[in-house]
């Protein structure tokens, strides 16, 4: 369970968060959504212990992420979005040095490591310098180093950055596996139809404050179930429609080409941020 009361940061002049309030329950599969620099990297940051809040607090299944620091680090695993794996060791040995910062046993993190290595599909290549793994290998070599000592909240920020589409849906499925064995999870993306088919909920964080925040559905609903998009002027312009029927009395008075989808969550990110996607 994360709990997020009043929290600011400023950077010198920027103001990266301007006052987020929020709660994630226990075992939610959560998406925290964002133009660049709206916050969503520093939020993960103050969470996971690497940043202090200018003001606010919050709380990591009831350990204070400041006062009570190791604890609320227990809590969680972070897979950051640059890769840090340390690319001259193999994969056992980048999980092994984690599990000795955790204090694991030797057993415990041998034991630890094996199931790990079979739970995320890459046991074959558990001797392996991680510089001769692929991109989508080495995520999942960071899922399962964040894993590690067992934690009861995953961050993931931007776990699916750069990969192509079959593997992004590999490390989908892995998520999905994640959260249904009891762990929350946090996830920031830049790839909306991600959080549209992963989330429970999700927010949307706008210049450091979140502007909106419910579930997929719920947030499409709010614009109604199909869109029209036209180019006007050079400009795409997109109107909502509750239904089918709507859809087609408008269209009926236009001219020129358009094209009728379903609403999606990236109506929404633009609707409520103003902003287009930019992966
Ligand atoms: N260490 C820092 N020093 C100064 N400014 C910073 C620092 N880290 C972040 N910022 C600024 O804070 C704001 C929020 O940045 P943050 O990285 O949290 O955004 P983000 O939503 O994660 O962006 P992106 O989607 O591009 O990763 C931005 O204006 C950014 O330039």
């Amino acid at each position: 369970m994360i709990r997020i009361d009043k929290l600011t940061k400023k950077y010198k002049s920027v103001h990266a968060l301007r006052g987020v309030d929020l709660h994630v329950e226990e075992g939610e599969l959560f998406a925290y959504l964002g133009p660049n620099g709206s916050g969503k990297t520093t939020t993960i940051r103050i969470l996971t212990g690497l940043a202090y809040p200018t003001t606010g607090d919050a709380w990591l299944h009831g350990f204070h992420v400041i006062s009570e620091t190791l604890e609320a680090k227990r809590q969680c695993g972070l897979v950051p979005q640059t890769l840090n794996l340390d690319h001259e060791l193999t994969v056992v040995e980048n999980l092994n040095i984690h599990g000795k910062l955790f204090h694991m046993k030797r057993r415990e993190r041998a034991a630890r490591i094996d199931e790990l290595l079979d739970y995320v599909e890459i046991n074959d290549r558990r001797n392996s310098p991680v510089k001769q793994l692929s991109g989508g290998l080495k995520r999942r070599v960071m899922v399962a180093r964040a894993l590690m000592h067992s934690p009861r909240i995953l961050f993931l920020d931007e776990p699916t950055v750069g990969l192509d589409p079959t593997i992004r849906r590999r490390i989908w499925s892995l998520v999905k596996k994640i959260q249904q064995k009891g762990c929350t999870v946090f996830l920031t993306t830049h790839y909306i139809e991600e959080a549209e088919f992963l989330a429970d909920r999700v927010a949307f964080l706008n210049e450091g404050t979140i502007v909106a925040l419910d579930t997929p559905r719920d947030l499409m609903a709010r614009l109604g179930s199909w869109a029209l998009d036209k180019i006007v002027d050079g400009d795409m312009e997109t109107a909502y429609f509750k239904d089918r029927e709507e859809a087609n009395r408008h269209i009926e008075t236009q001219k020129g080409s358009f094209s009728l989808r379903r609403v999606n969550l990236e109506d929404v990110f633009i609707s409520v941020t103003g902003k287009k996607v930019q992966p």
